[in-house]
């Protein structure tokens, strides 16, 4: 699907998935199924790559996972390990070049690659290889590291990879395979997640363990912050490359880009939406008559608030399943349409009744000003929006593909001014102290860059220089 053609909203993360097994027991298979199941974190490319000891194999291409693959394709990627990735971009244009796994050749050997995140240097490493005659085949952050893992090869894979890591600073969960083995990394923020799961024949990777089920394969356990572990038949070697004193793993997996039947770093992502609703109804009760969720992922956090409000729970609008395979192009009126196409009110539940909406996020604004409007339109008396993330203020510079600060409204705007915006009856958002406690983790744990502007480590001087700009501008407006 072009970008065009996608939602105003936050999009998807990439996914990444390993298998590694004793022989070739339908490997392409388990990863094509793994990656079906990652497929909301990515829906421009996909590809796996497979190696028998000797040869790789792969195909990628632009489109869904059943898109990219036939039983014709897959027959064809033979071997005992393999990686596969799903792409969201996040640098680098959507196009085929771009599309990963990366697999490059070295000294008699080739490594394959995907990668979930995103560098905050990458242009930096990318010019100083350039400068020393490495040539480039995409445009693509991910291909900096499999370049220098290359580069530092003679080393050994290990070392090759711990002196990459050294290099490179930003968000990454990493699968990476050679002949020998699968290895999985995870940067030392944990700002990506990235888990292990055991299968009867071997081991799998992946960036959500909901992938796990219809991979064979039982959760085992998280790849830590800074951990490389590296994968054969028989068993897991691990090694921390660097080990801070703080994690940074991403709020927003929690809030938005997880699936439900995920558990991340020993939390679960569906109980964590439901107390975020729990909260929710704790942190600002209104009177109404029923509460009702924007599909899907605020479907928990409608139930948890219904729980905790008595408010009985409702569905007032239906997702369109099919609307990920749309091909028109989109003027801005055929964009007002398609809102209607993804989500249709049912006009039988709202009609003449107070509601309490509940969606995981604002971002520029558009969904809940167009769903508030629509709802209306169907007949509801109020509608009062509750939102399970506090303001999105700051752009997210690791791999959330959050807009330029000055179209978040939440960094322009005071939340009375969104609310008359949007048109909601009231509005709130969930505090960031409600949010953790949802979390039922101290809060040194998450990255919430993204809503307090406190970013885990330096960001490129454009970056820094855009946020000042905007943090002033929001700040006058909060002391007039
Ligand atoms: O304020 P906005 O800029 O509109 O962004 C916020 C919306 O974006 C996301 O939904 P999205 O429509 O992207 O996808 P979803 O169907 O997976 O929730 C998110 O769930 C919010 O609904
Ligand atoms: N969403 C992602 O994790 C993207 C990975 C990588 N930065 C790319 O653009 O391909
Ligand atoms: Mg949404």
């Amino acid at each position: 699907m072009s970008k065009e053609l996608m939602w105003d909203g936050l999009k998807e993360e990439c996914g990444v998935a390993g298998v590694i097994q004793m022989e070739d027991d339908h490997t392409a298979e388990l990863l094509y199924f793994g990656l079906y199941a990652l497929q909301h974190r990515g829906q421009e490319s996909a590809g796996i790559a497979v190696n028998d000891g000797d040869k790789t194999r792969w195909h990628k291409d632009m489109g869904l996972v059943s898109e990219v693959f036939d039983n014709e394709e897959l027959e064809k990627l033979t071997g005992h390990i393999g990686i596969g990735h799903v792409r969201y971009s996040t640098s680098g244009e959507s196009d085929v070049e771009n599309a990963q796994p990366l697999v490059v050749r070295y000294r008699g050997g080739t490594i394959a690659l995907a990668h979930n995140g995103n560098l905050v240097n990458a242009r930096l490493l990318r010019d100083r290889l350039e400068d020393a005659g490495v040539v480039f085949q995409t445009t693509i952050d991910s291909e900096v590291i499999v370049n220098l893992i290359a580069r530092y090869s003679n080393e050994g894979i290990h070392q090759a990879i711990r002196r990459s890591m050294e290099l490179i600073k930003g968000a990454y969960a990493l699968v990476i395979m050679n002949e020998e083995c699968l290895i999985g990394v995870r940067d030392p923020l944990g700002l990506r997640p990235l888990c292990i799961g055991k299968t009867e024949k071997g081991y799998v990777l992946a960036s959500e363990s909901s992938a796990f089920d219809v991979m064979g394969a039982e959760l085992v356990r998280d790849v830590e912050p800074g951990e490389m572990v590296t994968i054969t038949p028989e068993g897991i070697q691990s090694e921390f490359f660097q080990s801070l004193p703080r994690r940074a793993g991403c709020i927003f997996e929690y809030i938005y880009f997880a699936r439900p039947d995920s558990i991340i770093d020993g939390i679960n992502v569906y109980e964590a939406r439901k107390n975020s609703g729990r909260v929710l109804a704790k942190e600002c009760p209104v009177e109404a008559d029923m509460v009702m969720a924007v599909p899907d992922s605020s479907i928990p956090v409608a139930l948890g608030y219904a729980e905790a409000s008595g408010i009985p729970y409702g569905e007032g609008l239906i997702k369109n399943r099919y609307i990920g395979r749309t091909f028109i192009q989109p003027t801005q009126a055929i964009r007002e349409l398609a809102v209607k196409l993804k989500l249709s009110p049912m006009a039988a539940n709202i009609k003449g009744k107070k509601l309490i909406l509940i969606d995981d996020s604002i971002v520029r604004g558009t969904t809940s000003k167009r769903i508030v409007e629509t709802l209306k339109q169907a007949g509801a008396k109020e509608v009062h929006v509750r939102v399970s993330s506090p303001p999105v203020a700051y752009s997210c510079y690791f791999g959330i593909d959050t807009p330029d600060r000055n179209q978040l409204i939440g960094a322009v705007k005071t939340v009375d001014e969104i609310r008359k915006i949007i048109h909601a009856d009231s509005l709130h958002y969930l505090t960031p102290e409600g949010l953790v406690e949802a979390l039922g983790k101290p809060e040194k744990n998450f990255c919430l860059a993204c809503f307090d502007g406190n970013y885990p480590m330096e960001l490129p001087e454009k970056a820094q220089q855009q946020n000042g700009q905007r943090v002033f501008q929001r700040l006058d407006k909060e002391n007039q």
